[in-house]
C-alpha cells in the first residue's frame, strides 16, 4: 500500500543573510502492507509530518520516491489523492458553514453524488458520535467535536488507506479515548490501511500493529510493540529498602540475579535495575532478602515502554528528546 525508497526532504530557511538547510527527512524506506494499522512514532521535529506530507503529495521529495496505493506520489499524485483520507495535524474546520454542508461537500469533490454523501456523512456522524451535530456551524463546536469532523471529512469518500497526523492532540483523555475505537473501527470494520503519526506512546501501542520509531529524520525501529519490548533487555525492578544500611546488599543482591550482568542504579533508598523474566526472578530475591535480614518498604516491577526501547535505540528517553528538540519556526511555507 505504502512503499518508500530513500525518501528525504532538506528545507531551507534564511536567517538575514544566513542560508542554513534542515534535514528534516533523511532516506526513509517503508513498506506498509494492505490492512496494516501503522503507528509513526517519534519526538517533536522528527520528521513525522514532513514524511506524510510527501506521501499525501503535499511536498515533493528532494530525493527518493514513493508509491501509495500503487501511484508514485511525484507523477501521478492526483490518483494518489483520490485514493486516500487525509486528515492534517491542526484540521481545517472552524467555519460559518454547518457541519454536515462541509462534509458533504467534501464528498462531491471526490465524484461522490449527493444522495451517496448524504448517506454516507449521516452514517459517519452517527458512527463518531456527532449526531445531532449535522445542521451546527462547526466554529461552533467543541475541540473534540470538531476533531471527529474532521476525521469525517476525511472518511467521506471511503477512503482504503487514511492519513492521520496526530489525530488526538489536544483532546481530553476521554475525547482521546473515544477516537481510538474509532480508529480501530477503520480497519476493523472497513478494512482501511492507517498511518498514523503520533508522539503519544500509549497511543502507538495500543492502537498499531506495527510502529516504526523516526528520530532526526531517520527510521531507527519498525517491528510489532511486543517484539520492540522484547530486544529491550528486561523488566524494570526498583526496591525501596526499608534501612539505609542494608541499600549497598540489596544492590549487589539485584544485580546478581539472572547472569549477574545487570547494572544497578542506586539513589536514595531506591535501587533499580534490569532483570530479565523479573516474573520468575523477583519471589527468589525477595525470599534471599528476608533470609538475610533485608527488609523493603516497596517493591515495583516494570514490563518495558516504548520509551525504553527509544532510550536503548537512540540513548535518549523520547520524552527529553522532545523536551530537547529545538524546532526552528519555518520560514515560507512548504511547497
Ligand atoms: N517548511 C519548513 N521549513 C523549514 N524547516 C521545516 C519546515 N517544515 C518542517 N521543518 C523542520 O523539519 C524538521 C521536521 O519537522 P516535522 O514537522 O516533520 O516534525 P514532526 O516529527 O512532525 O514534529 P511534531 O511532532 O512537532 O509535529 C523540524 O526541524 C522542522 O523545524
Amino acid at each position: 500500500m505504502i512503499h518508500a525508497r530513500g525518501l528525504a526532504q532538506t528545507f531551507e530557511t534564511k536567517q538575514g543573510r544566513t542560508t542554513t538547510q534542515v534535514r528534516a527527512v533523511d532516506g526513509v524506506d517503508l513498506d506498509i502492507e494492505e490492512g496494516e494499522v501503522v503507528g509513526f512514532l517519534g519526538p517533536n521535529g522528527a520528521g513525522k509530518t514532513t514524511t506524510l506530507r510527501m506521501l499525501t503529495t503535499l511536498l515533493r521529495p528532494t530525493e527518493g520516491t514513493a508509491t501509495v496505493a500503487g501511484y508514485d506520489v511525484v507523477t501521478q499524485s492526483a490518483d494518489v489523492r483520490r485514493s486516500i483520507g487525509y486528515v492534517s495535524q491542526t484540521g481545517g474546520i472552524s467555519s460559518y458553514a454547518r457541519a454536515g454542508e462541509e462534509v458533504m461537500d467534501h464528498g462531491m469533490l471526490y465524484g461522490r453524488t449527493k444522495a451517496q454523501v448524504e448517506k454516507r456523512g449521516k452514517e459517519l456522524f452517527e458512527e463518531l458520535q456527532l449526531d445531532g451535530l449535522w445542521d451546527r456551524q462547526s466554529k461552533t463546536m467543541s475541540g473534540g467535536q470538531k476533531r471527529r469532523l474532521d476525521i469525517a471529512m476525511g472518511l467521506i469518500h471511503d477512503p482504503t488507506l487514511v492519513f492521520l497526523d496526530e489525530p488526538t492532540t489536544g483532546l481530553d483523555p476521554q475525547a482521546r479515548a473515544n477516537l481510538w475505537t474509532h480508529i480501530s473501527d477503520l480497519r476493523e470494520r472497513r478494512g482501511a490501511t492507517v498511518f498514523l503519526t503520533t508522539h503519544y506512546l500509549d497511543e502507538a501501542d495500543s492502537l498499531s500493529d506495527r510502529i516504526i520509531i523516526i528520530d532526526k529524520g531517520q527510521i531507527v525501529a519498525s517491528d510489532t510493540s511486543d517484539n520492540l519490548k522484547s530486544a529491550v533487555s528486561g523488566d524494570l525492578v526498583d526496591l525501596e529498602v526499608a534501612g539505609a544500611e542494608h541499600v549497598a546488599e540489596a544492590a549487589k543482591r539485584l544485580g546478581s540475579l539472572g547472569d549477574g550482568s545487570s547494572e544497578v542504579e542506586v539513589n536514595g533508598n531506591r535501587v533499580s535495575g534490569r532483570v530479565r523474566r523479573a516474573g520468575r526472578a523477583v519471589p527468589g530475591l525477595l525470599r534471599d532478602l528476608d533470609a538475610n535480614g533485608i527488609a523493603l518498604d516497596a517493591i515495583e516491577v516494570h514490563r518495558p515502554t516504548l520509551d525504553d526501547v527509544f532510550l536503548t535505540l537512540t540513548g535518549r528517553s523520547l520524552r527529553d528528546a522532545e523536551a530537547s528538540t529545538e524546532t526552528p519556526t519555518p520560514e515560507g511555507a512548504p511547497q
